[in-house]
């Protein structure tokens, strides 16, 4: 993920940290070193009980390590009054864990309370939070948690971790509890205010594709949390550090590198375009000419209508009745997933369109199949 602010986070190092829960044999933990650059979310994946949660949580020290170094900015997270230490770190966990006595403004002034600010700042950084997050303020602002939504509580839960400004947020399983498409949507919101702040994200989910989507770096971890491979989503989908790791990113896995890229990053191909108006003889002609099959007709404003087979154009009948309607277009800030998802529907090609849905061109199955194949070449190149 790039972004356009300044960077606010710092740069989190752990060194050796490890673990050892009373009583238990084996380390949760086992000697973790890590470097997360500032300004960046790295993502850490991987299955239950790996440790994932365990290793957050030494970070704000909810969770003491039993050996090790950790410093955030610089500075020795572990010589640092653990309680000062939470309140410069954000942390959003799933269900939002919001306190169900306290108003949607109490709970998100809290550490700003805290810290000692005075009343009249509290309230404008809870507006201003609460519209940051997409939620209206005189709405929302006296509502208890248990009269929001999932999704609601979980925008407060962002809010409430961003309250103070920190340079580092830990989020563990933040949209763990909410339907598929309250997650897609939170995980957007979070992708722009990332662009805005440029906080140090640590991010822990299970889902893969969760991670591929935030991530400008993912650490698919193993037992006792053991890094298997900690590297940007493009290299770790294109060429996965083991049979684990290959396991975990899942079948499919060249297919999701293409919610990296965008079709504006593609060429595109020119169809064989004609107005609805045009006669079929004459349409018959050119596609002949020019070696195609299908004709794209386009209204007056250059819209793609219709799909029309050069079969069609002989038996007669006017254009704008032949051939079927165009079901999907993309436009150049379409990932190349919902491109391919497009040209599927379509059969082999989807037009683009612009701004006023104008046609622009088209790209074909065989350009999105020459897209994976360069990148999964790259990427082996790059690991040689
Ligand atoms: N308080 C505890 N006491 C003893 N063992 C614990 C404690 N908390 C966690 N563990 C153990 O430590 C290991 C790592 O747990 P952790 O919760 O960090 O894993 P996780 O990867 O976050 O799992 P999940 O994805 O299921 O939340 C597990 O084997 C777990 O049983």
């Amino acid at each position: 993920m790039t972004g356009e602010g300044t960077v606010s986070g710092v740069e989190i190092c752990l060194d050796q940290v490890t673990k050892r829960y009373p009583g238990s044999q084996v380390a949760a933990v086992d000697e973790f070193s890590m470097t997360i650059p500032a300004g960046q979310v790295v993502v850490f994946v991987g299955p239950s009980g790996c440790g994932k949660t365990t290793t957050m949580k030494m970070i704000n020290r909810l969770i003491e390590p039993s050996s090790g170094r950790i410093t955030i900015g610089g500075r020795d997270a572990l010589s640092l009054n653990p309680d000062k230490l939470r309140r410069g770190i954000g942390y959003a966990i799933q269900q939002a864990g919001l306190f169900p006595h306290m108003t949607v403004g109490e709970n998100i002034g809290l550490v700003p309370g805290l810290l000692g600010w005075q009343q009249q700042k509290v309230r404008a950084r809870v507006e201003e939070l609460l519209d940051l997050v997409g939620l209206d303020p005189a709405q929302f602002r006296n509502r208890f948690p248990r009269q929001l939504s999932g999704g609601q509580q979980q925008r407060v839960g962002v809010a409430r971790a961003l309250a103070a400004d920190p340079p580092v947020l830990l989020m563990d399983e933040p949209f763990g509890a909410v339907d598929p498409i309250t997650r897609g949507n939170l995980q957007d919101e979070l992708l722009r205010l990332q662009s805005e702040l440029r906080k140090t994200i640590v991010f822990v989910t299970h889902d893969f594709d969760e991670a591929v989507k935030l991530g400008d770096r993912i650490a698919v971890l193993g037992p006792r949390s053991s890094i298997l491979q900690y590297d940007t989503p493009e290299a770790v989908l294109a060429n996965p550090a083991d049979d684990t790791v290959a396991g975990f990113v899942g079948a499919g896995a060249s297919l999701k590198q293409l919610t990296l890229l965008r079709v504006k990053d593609v060429d595109l191909d020119e169809a064989v375009t004609a107005p609805t108006d045009e006669d079929p003889a004459a349409l018959h002609v050119r596609l002949t000419m020019q070696n195609s099959k299908y004709a794209l007709l386009l209204d007056a404003r250059r819209r793609p209508v219709r799909w029309v087979h050069v079969r069609e154009l002989v038996g007669g009948g006017a254009l704008s009745t032949l051939g079927r309607p165009v079901e999907a277009t993309v436009t150049q800030r379409s990932t190349l997933q919902d491109a391919l998802e497009a040209i599927l529907t379509e059969g082999g090609h989807v037009p683009v369109t612009g701004q006023h849905g104008e046609y622009l061109g088209v790209v074909r199955i065989d350009t999105v199949m020459d897209v994976i194949r360069t990148l999964r070449e790259e990427h082996e190149h790059d690991h040689d």
